[in-house]
């Protein structure tokens, strides 16, 4: 099993209720940039579960693990060594103790993650390493952000905190494309395949009930985050 991370300070658990928030959302609804300053600010753990599917795509590549081969697919989730940096500031992915950071964001593999995504088997394997790092970060510092496309529904349906960040599909390719200095074209041939192939298995495209759905659309960056920060403080208050 993987490890929480590095940021883990025994005391702030103690004594203090935990708090579990859970984000999900489309590509480049800002899910993961909010995520991250959410959990710095409170001294919370963050955990990127999107991160961990395209770790476990970099891992059947590296082993030659055919990605069409849905049983060896899931025998690999099973094994593979996942450890998850999980301190906002800096987190990390590797595979035993191969960082694999910039290797997991590469096109090619982007292209492909949503094979092994869509697979049930591997799912509810990732579920559980989710659940247990959830647990453990929440136990370790008093809180997890925990963002992705199931996290709100199936992953931690009882959070207390669940959003869904959602923003157009203009705003979201002209944000992608930017980041990945691309055109919004081949950009939206990547996400418009990947949007659709993720919704076979997460619902993410609207708001479950229970959870405040966050559109994005005409929001800057720093609205995005006083507008989950204000659902977290919230919370916290109840
Ligand atoms: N509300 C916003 N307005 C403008 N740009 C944003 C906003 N939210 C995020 N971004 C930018 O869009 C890009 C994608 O954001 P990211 O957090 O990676 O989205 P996601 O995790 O949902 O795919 C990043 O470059 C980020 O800085
Ligand atoms: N909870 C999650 C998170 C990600 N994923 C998968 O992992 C891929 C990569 O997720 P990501 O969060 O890194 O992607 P972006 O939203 O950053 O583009 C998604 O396209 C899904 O196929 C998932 O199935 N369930």
């Amino acid at each position: 099993m993987s490890e929480g991370g590095d940021n883990g300070d025994e005391r702030k658990g103690s004594g203090m209720k935990q708090i579990q928030v859970a984000i999900d959302g489309p590509s480049g609804t800002g899910k993961s940039s909010v995520s991250k300053l959410v959990a710095k600010q409170h001294g919370w753990g963050y955990l990127d579960t999107g991160a961990m599917y395209r770790a476990l795509t970099w891992w059947c590549l590296d082993q030659d693990v055919d990605l069409d081969d849905g049983p060896a697919v899931t025998d690999a989730s099973k094994s593979f060594d996942l450890q998850m940096g999980t301190d906002p500031s800096n987190p990390t992915v590797a595979v035993g103790d191969r960082r694999i950071d910039a290797e997991i964001r590469e096109p090619e593999l982007t292209r492909q993650v949503a094979k092994v995504a869509t697979n049930l088997e591997v799912r509810a394997n990732m579920r559980e390493r989710q659940r247990a790092l959830m647990q453990q970060l929440a136990e370790q510092t008093g809180g997890v952000v925990a963002e992705g496309r199931d996290i709100t529904t199936v992953v931690a349906p009882d959070a207390d905190v669940r959003i869904l960040m959602t923003a157009s599909e203009e705003a979201r390719l002209a944000r992608r494309s930017k980041e990945l200095s691309s055109t919004v074209e081949a950009t939206r041939s990547q996400i418009v395949d990947r949007d659709k192939a993720d919704s076979t298995v997460s619902q993410f495209m609207t708001a479950a009930d229970g959870v405040t759905l966050v559109d994005t659309s005409e929001l800057t960056f720093e609205e995005s985050l006083a507008a989950v920060l204000q659902i977290v403080q919230g919370a916290r208050r109840d």
